[in-house]
Protein backbone atom coordinates (compact mmCIF):
# COMPACT_ATOMS: atom_id res chain seq x y z
CA UNK A 1 0.00 0.00 0.00
CA UNK A 2 1.28 3.46 -0.92
CA UNK A 3 2.00 5.53 2.30
CA UNK A 4 0.61 9.21 2.76
CA UNK A 5 3.74 12.03 4.02
CA UNK A 6 1.23 12.26 6.99
CA UNK A 7 1.65 8.35 7.49
CA UNK A 8 5.14 8.64 7.37
CA UNK A 9 5.29 11.51 9.96
CA UNK A 10 2.83 8.71 12.34
CA UNK A 11 6.18 6.07 12.09
CA UNK A 12 8.71 8.36 14.07
CA UNK A 13 8.72 7.32 17.68
CA UNK A 14 9.57 9.42 20.73
CA UNK A 15 11.80 7.61 23.39
CA UNK A 16 11.83 9.14 26.83
CA UNK A 17 15.12 9.76 28.61
CA UNK A 18 17.62 8.15 25.67
CA UNK A 19 20.43 8.48 25.25
CA UNK A 20 20.48 10.23 28.74
CA UNK A 21 18.11 11.79 30.91
CA UNK A 22 16.15 14.17 30.00
CA UNK A 23 16.74 13.67 26.26
CA UNK A 24 13.18 12.76 24.20
CA UNK A 25 14.97 10.81 21.37
CA UNK A 26 13.09 10.78 17.94
CA UNK A 27 13.29 7.72 16.71
CA UNK A 28 13.26 7.87 12.56
CA UNK A 29 14.29 4.13 12.17
CA UNK A 30 10.65 2.27 11.83
CA UNK A 31 10.40 4.74 8.60
CA UNK A 32 12.87 2.24 7.16
CA UNK A 33 11.72 -0.95 7.74
CA UNK A 34 8.54 -0.24 5.07
CA UNK A 35 9.51 0.46 1.60
CA UNK A 36 6.75 2.35 0.92
CA UNK A 37 7.21 4.60 3.56
CA UNK A 38 11.11 5.30 2.00
CA UNK A 39 9.63 5.77 -1.07
CA UNK A 40 7.15 8.47 -0.26
CA UNK A 41 9.74 10.48 2.28
CA UNK A 42 12.03 10.48 -0.70
CA UNK A 43 9.93 11.56 -2.74
CA UNK A 44 8.60 14.16 -0.92
CA UNK A 45 12.26 15.60 -0.31
CA UNK A 46 12.90 15.45 -4.39
CA UNK A 47 9.69 17.35 -4.58
CA UNK A 48 11.11 20.34 -1.97
CA UNK A 49 14.43 20.59 -3.88
CA UNK A 50 12.28 20.14 -7.53
CA UNK A 51 10.29 23.11 -6.37
CA UNK A 52 13.36 25.02 -5.15
CA UNK A 53 13.83 26.09 -9.48
CA UNK A 54 17.02 26.11 -9.10
CA UNK A 55 19.85 24.11 -10.77
CA UNK A 56 21.31 21.70 -7.98
CA UNK A 57 24.31 19.57 -7.90
CA UNK A 58 24.77 17.21 -4.87
CA UNK A 59 23.03 16.10 -2.00
CA UNK A 60 25.04 16.76 0.92
CA UNK A 61 24.28 14.52 3.30
CA UNK A 62 25.32 14.30 7.50
CA UNK A 63 27.51 11.37 9.29
CA UNK A 64 25.14 8.92 10.31
CA UNK A 65 21.71 9.19 9.68
CA UNK A 66 21.66 11.78 6.58
CA UNK A 67 23.26 8.61 5.06
CA UNK A 68 20.05 6.55 5.42
CA UNK A 69 18.50 8.55 2.73
CA UNK A 70 20.56 11.55 0.87
CA UNK A 71 21.59 9.45 -1.41
CA UNK A 72 18.13 7.74 -2.15
CA UNK A 73 17.60 11.47 -2.68
CA UNK A 74 20.10 12.44 -4.79
CA UNK A 75 20.01 9.01 -7.04
CA UNK A 76 16.20 10.13 -8.05
CA UNK A 77 17.67 14.00 -8.96
CA UNK A 78 20.19 12.39 -11.03
CA UNK A 79 23.10 14.08 -9.01
CA UNK A 80 26.37 13.74 -6.57
CA UNK A 81 26.19 12.49 -2.91
CA UNK A 82 28.55 13.74 -0.88
CA UNK A 83 29.24 12.38 2.98
CA UNK A 84 29.87 14.41 5.55
CA UNK A 85 31.82 12.63 8.13
CA UNK A 86 33.32 12.73 11.53
CA UNK A 87 36.78 13.19 11.76
CA UNK A 88 39.27 11.09 10.27
CA UNK A 89 37.10 8.89 8.25
CA UNK A 90 37.65 9.98 4.84
CA UNK A 91 40.86 9.24 3.01
CA UNK A 92 42.53 11.84 0.99
CA UNK A 93 42.38 15.34 1.13
CA UNK A 94 39.79 16.84 2.85
CA UNK A 95 38.44 20.38 4.23
CA UNK A 96 37.88 20.44 8.18
CA UNK A 97 35.59 22.23 10.86
CA UNK A 98 35.43 21.33 14.30
CA UNK A 99 31.81 22.16 16.30
CA UNK A 100 30.21 22.16 19.16
CA UNK A 101 28.22 19.60 20.84
CA UNK A 102 26.39 18.46 23.82
CA UNK A 103 29.08 17.42 25.71
CA UNK A 104 31.95 19.21 23.66
CA UNK A 105 33.82 19.72 20.58
CA UNK A 106 33.65 16.94 17.84
CA UNK A 107 34.79 17.27 14.01
CA UNK A 108 33.21 17.47 10.62
CA UNK A 109 35.43 16.70 7.23
CA UNK A 110 34.46 16.64 4.00
CA UNK A 111 36.81 15.44 0.80
CA UNK A 112 38.12 18.75 -0.83
CA UNK A 113 37.42 17.37 -4.42
CA UNK A 114 33.73 16.48 -3.55
CA UNK A 115 32.03 19.91 -4.57
CA UNK A 116 33.07 22.02 -7.34
CA UNK A 117 33.60 26.07 -6.77
CA UNK A 118 30.27 27.71 -7.96
CA UNK A 119 28.23 24.85 -7.41
CA UNK A 120 24.86 24.61 -5.66
CA UNK A 121 24.32 21.97 -3.03
CA UNK A 122 21.20 20.91 -0.67
CA UNK A 123 21.73 19.66 2.81
CA UNK A 124 19.99 16.39 4.16
CA UNK A 125 19.82 15.12 7.90
CA UNK A 126 17.36 13.59 10.08
CA UNK A 127 17.28 16.10 12.88
CA UNK A 128 17.87 19.77 13.58
CA UNK A 129 18.49 20.37 17.19
CA UNK A 130 20.83 23.10 18.44
CA UNK A 131 21.63 23.64 14.49
CA UNK A 132 25.41 23.06 15.10
CA UNK A 133 26.18 19.90 13.38
CA UNK A 134 24.10 21.87 10.29
CA UNK A 135 25.83 25.16 10.80
CA UNK A 136 29.15 22.73 10.43
CA UNK A 137 27.98 21.36 7.43
CA UNK A 138 27.57 24.78 5.66
CA UNK A 139 30.74 25.78 7.00
CA UNK A 140 32.64 22.76 4.82
CA UNK A 141 30.42 23.98 1.99
CA UNK A 142 31.46 27.29 2.11
CA UNK A 143 35.07 26.25 2.55
CA UNK A 144 34.95 24.45 -1.13
CA UNK A 145 33.54 27.87 -2.39
CA UNK A 146 30.03 26.08 -2.71
CA UNK A 147 26.26 27.35 -2.07
CA UNK A 148 23.44 25.73 -0.06
CA UNK A 149 20.00 26.29 -1.22
CA UNK A 150 18.58 24.29 1.24
CA UNK A 151 18.88 22.56 4.78
CA UNK A 152 16.47 19.56 4.74
CA UNK A 153 15.43 17.22 8.13
CA UNK A 154 13.06 14.94 8.58
CA UNK A 155 12.68 16.82 12.12
CA UNK A 156 13.19 20.08 13.74
CA UNK A 157 13.24 20.47 17.46
CA UNK A 158 11.60 23.78 17.27
CA UNK A 159 12.34 24.79 20.88
CA UNK A 160 16.23 24.57 20.58
CA UNK A 161 16.40 27.51 17.90
CA UNK A 162 18.68 25.53 15.31
CA UNK A 163 17.56 26.97 12.35
CA UNK A 164 18.64 30.44 13.78
CA UNK A 165 22.25 28.82 13.46
CA UNK A 166 22.05 28.60 10.11
CA UNK A 167 22.75 30.63 6.55
CA UNK A 168 20.41 28.95 4.31
CA UNK A 169 16.84 27.89 4.55
CA UNK A 170 15.14 25.54 6.38
CA UNK A 171 12.63 22.96 5.48
CA UNK A 172 11.59 20.23 8.11
CA UNK A 173 8.53 17.81 7.66
CA UNK A 174 8.09 17.53 11.09
CA UNK A 175 7.71 20.60 13.47
CA UNK A 176 8.21 19.39 17.45
O1 LIG B 1 21.55 20.14 15.57
P1 LIG B 1 22.55 19.42 16.44
O2 LIG B 1 22.47 19.84 17.88
O3 LIG B 1 23.94 19.51 15.89
O4 LIG B 1 22.13 17.89 16.49
C1 LIG B 1 21.67 17.17 15.39
C2 LIG B 1 22.60 16.05 15.03
O5 LIG B 1 22.71 15.14 16.15
C3 LIG B 1 22.46 13.82 15.70
O6 LIG B 1 23.61 13.20 15.23
P2 LIG B 1 24.82 12.71 16.16
O7 LIG B 1 25.93 13.73 16.06
O8 LIG B 1 24.29 12.38 17.50
O9 LIG B 1 25.40 11.47 15.38
P3 LIG B 1 24.80 10.12 14.82
O10 LIG B 1 23.97 10.48 13.60
O11 LIG B 1 26.04 9.41 14.46
O12 LIG B 1 24.00 9.46 15.90
C4 LIG B 1 21.50 14.02 14.53
O13 LIG B 1 21.48 12.90 13.66
C5 LIG B 1 22.04 15.26 13.86
O14 LIG B 1 23.08 14.97 12.93
N1 LIG C 1 16.15 14.41 20.52
C1 LIG C 1 16.88 13.80 19.60
N2 LIG C 1 16.40 12.69 18.98
C2 LIG C 1 17.13 12.06 18.03
N3 LIG C 1 18.35 12.45 17.65
C3 LIG C 1 18.86 13.55 18.22
N4 LIG C 1 20.03 14.22 18.04
C4 LIG C 1 20.06 15.26 18.87
N5 LIG C 1 18.93 15.34 19.61
C5 LIG C 1 18.16 14.27 19.22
Amino acid sequence: MPYTIEQVKALVREFPDFPSEGILFRDIFPIFREPEAVECLVGHFVERVVGLGQRVDAVVGLDARGFLFGPLIAQQLGVAFVPVRKGGKLPGNVVRVTYQKEYGPDVFEMQADAIEAGQTVVIVDDLLATGGSCRAAEELVAKLHGRVALNAFVISLEGLEGRKQLKAPVYALLEC
